[in-house]
């Protein structure tokens, strides 16, 4: 079986964070693991407190996940601390990991931080250059692009700056900020992939970041290549968001049990 690790901070409501990605490997048929960065009190309204772990404990949860059972992917999503940034990197170094996708979270979508602005610089330099991937929203490509993305023209340019600066593949998601749900693959060698989407009309968008990244990392783990996983992820989330789940207060929780299964799906 092909196994896969999130990297990430737990969500009590179980919408987005390490719960969203167990949930999104499990139906895409990986088996799933998982080193908690941090725990959040949160629920669909917010977030109301954040515990982190501490860097030797993280150091400790990747050493026994590596030693044991080796994951054929990573995604990596809210890590809030330059320290944990730092053990993260030194361990998916010394492990020799592949096929990482990094989803860099900054802020949640109810307007919570989840990384301090000192860390931003560590990610910067430590974590996404080890990435095959990175899997930024368009406030999150503002920052590490430094321009402001305005059109899908925007996008494009902003994905470049990062994917030289960084070096690695950069999927810059269309996501809430623009009319369409395009997201934009951009490759070194092959520059810009269009990955159309139709906007689906649902509030509930808590953890799709969270999700996209997971099948990503999923189908990047069964050995398809880039391009090809992110399109399945892609129809992976529409399947999700499509279900129309309408749970709690605030913007819920998508439909795992209905997305429906990328690889069934060619377009
Ligand atoms: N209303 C929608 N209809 C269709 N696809 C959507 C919609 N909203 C988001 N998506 C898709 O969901 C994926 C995640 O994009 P999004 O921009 O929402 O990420 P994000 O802001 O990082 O998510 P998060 O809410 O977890 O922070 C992308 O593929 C995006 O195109
Ligand atoms: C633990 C954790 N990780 C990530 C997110 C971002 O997801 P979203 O922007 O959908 O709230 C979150 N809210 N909580």
């Amino acid at each position: 079986m092909y196994t896969a690790l999130t990297i990430a901070g737990s969500d009590s409501s179980g919408g987005a964070g390490i719960q969203a990605d167990i949930k999104t490997m499990t139906a895409n048929g990986v088996y799933a693991m998982s080193a908690i960065t941090a725990l959040t009190a949160q629920n669909t309204t917010g977030v109301t407190s954040i515990m982190e772990a501490t860097p030797q404990f993280l150091a400790e949860e990747l050493d026994c996940i590596f030693t044991d059972i080796y994951p054929d992917a990573i995604k990596t999503g809210m890590v809030s601390s330059s320290e944990l940034i730092e053990v993260i990197a030194d361990k998916l170094t010394g492990y020799q990991a592949k096929n990482i996708v990094v989803d860099p979270v900054m802020v949640a979508t109810s307007g919570a931080r989840l990384i301090s602005e000192d860390a931003i610089s560590t990610l910067k330099s430590k974590l996404l250059p080890l990435a095959k991937v990175i899997t930024p929203n368009i406030p999150e490509a503002e920052v590490l692009s430094e321009m402001q993305i305005k059109s899908e023209a925007d996008m494009e340019k902003a994905a470049e700056i990062i994917c030289n600066r960084l070096g690695c593949s950069v999927l810059l998601k269309g996501g809430h900020q623009l009319n369409d749900a395009n997201d934009l693959l951009w490759q070194k060698n092959e520059q810009a992939t269009w990955f159309m989407g139709k906007r689906i009309d649902n509030p509930n968008t808590h953890g799709t970041g969270c999700t996209l990244s997971s099948a990503i990392a999923s189908n990047l783990a069964k050995g398809y290549d880039l391009k090809t996983s992110v399109k399945y992820a892609k129809n992976y989330i529409s399947g999700a968001l499509a279900a129309g789940l309408n749970l709690g207060k605030g913007s819920g929780p998508m439909n795992h049990a209905f997305a429906i299964k990328g690889e069934y799906i060619d377009e």
